[in-house]
């Protein structure tokens, strides 16, 4: 381990370029056969962000943010959560992490409380701490009635509020979700929401992925653009979306090619 990392707050010592960024991805790039997901991809998410991914089908987005958490290992680049390497620190990288990917796969045939315990005692938490936490966060999550439901019951958006609560449990610095509204009935989406503003409000930092443009712009104060594996516009909400709104940007800097409605033109006969 070559740096000391406060693991209450995630600061780095200082120097002269200051604390490092909740998350830096330096050249990532990945190819599957002859397909290149992600091409060298550098980004910067900044401490305290709420930071929106977008792109449209294919983009790459999955691919990259698979690789700046340590699930999948990039061809090419490096990612760095606080500074830490995921790949050549991964223990303590993922310490200061809480993963939502897509498609999570758990342990199906276990109730909402097992599974945080479970999790929780590979995460090496003590009993006491991981017992007010598991009921803290099946109170927020709205959760404390499937008490008895196995996850393999739950409804979509009650995976996905267990997956979160998973991913909060250690107490991490910066959560990384891949399409945590996908599926999201509006109630549900709404506690999502509060719990994820409420997490930034303390100091907390999220990216996150998604294709629902109004919800980027309401949660979110940095956003990056990215299709065809690169990044074709990352910054400020404000400086990204100028002076129309974020999905007439996004049309305009990915949108569909001229001419492709005219060979829909026999839907219109
Ligand atoms: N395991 C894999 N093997 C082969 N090709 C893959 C694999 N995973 C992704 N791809 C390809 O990489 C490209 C990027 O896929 P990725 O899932 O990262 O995009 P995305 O932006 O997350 O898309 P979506 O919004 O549809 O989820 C696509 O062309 C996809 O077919």
């Amino acid at each position: 381990m070559d740096k000391a990392i406060d693991q209450n707050s995630g600061e780095l010592p200082g120097g002269d370029e200051g604390p490092a960024p909740a998350l830096r991805l330096k050249g990532l790039h990945k190819v599957f056969a002859d397909n290149t997901a992600v091409d060298h991809v550098d980004l910067v998410v900044p401490r305290g962000s709420f930071f929106g991914l977008v792109g449209p089908n294919g983009a790459g987005k999955t691919t990259a943010l698979s690789m700046a958490v340590g699930l999948l290992r990039p061809d090419e680049g490096r990612s760095e959560v606080f500074g830490v390497d995921v790949w050549s620190d991964p223990v303590q990288a993922k310490s200061l992490m809480g993963v939502l990917p897509d498609g999570l796969a758990m342990p199906e045939r276990l109730t909402g409380r097992e599974l945080l315990t479970f999790i929780g005692q590979l995460r090496g938490i003590a009993d006491d701490v991981l017992a007010r936490r598991t009921q803290d966060l099946l109170n927020v999550m709205e959760l404390n009635d499937a008490e008895r439901t196995l996850v393999v019951d739950y409804s979509t958006g009650m995976r996905k509020k267990i997956g979160l609560a998973t991913a909060l449990l250690h107490g991490p610095r910066l959560l990384v979700l891949d399409e945590p509204f996908e599926a999201v009935d509006p109630v549900s989406a709404a506690a999502l929401k509060a719990i994820l503003g409420r997490f930034v409000a303390s100091g907390g930092s999220v990216i996150l992925s998604s294709h629902v443009m109004p919800l980027v712009e309401q949660l979110c104060d940095t956003v990056a653009v990215m299709a065809k594996g690169r990044l074709v516009a990352a910054g400020p909400l404000d400086e990204v979306r100028g002076d129309g709104s974020l999905e007439e940007t996004f049309v305009r800097l990915v949108g569909v090619e001229a001419g492709a409605w005219e060979e829909l033109s026999w839907l219109a006969s």
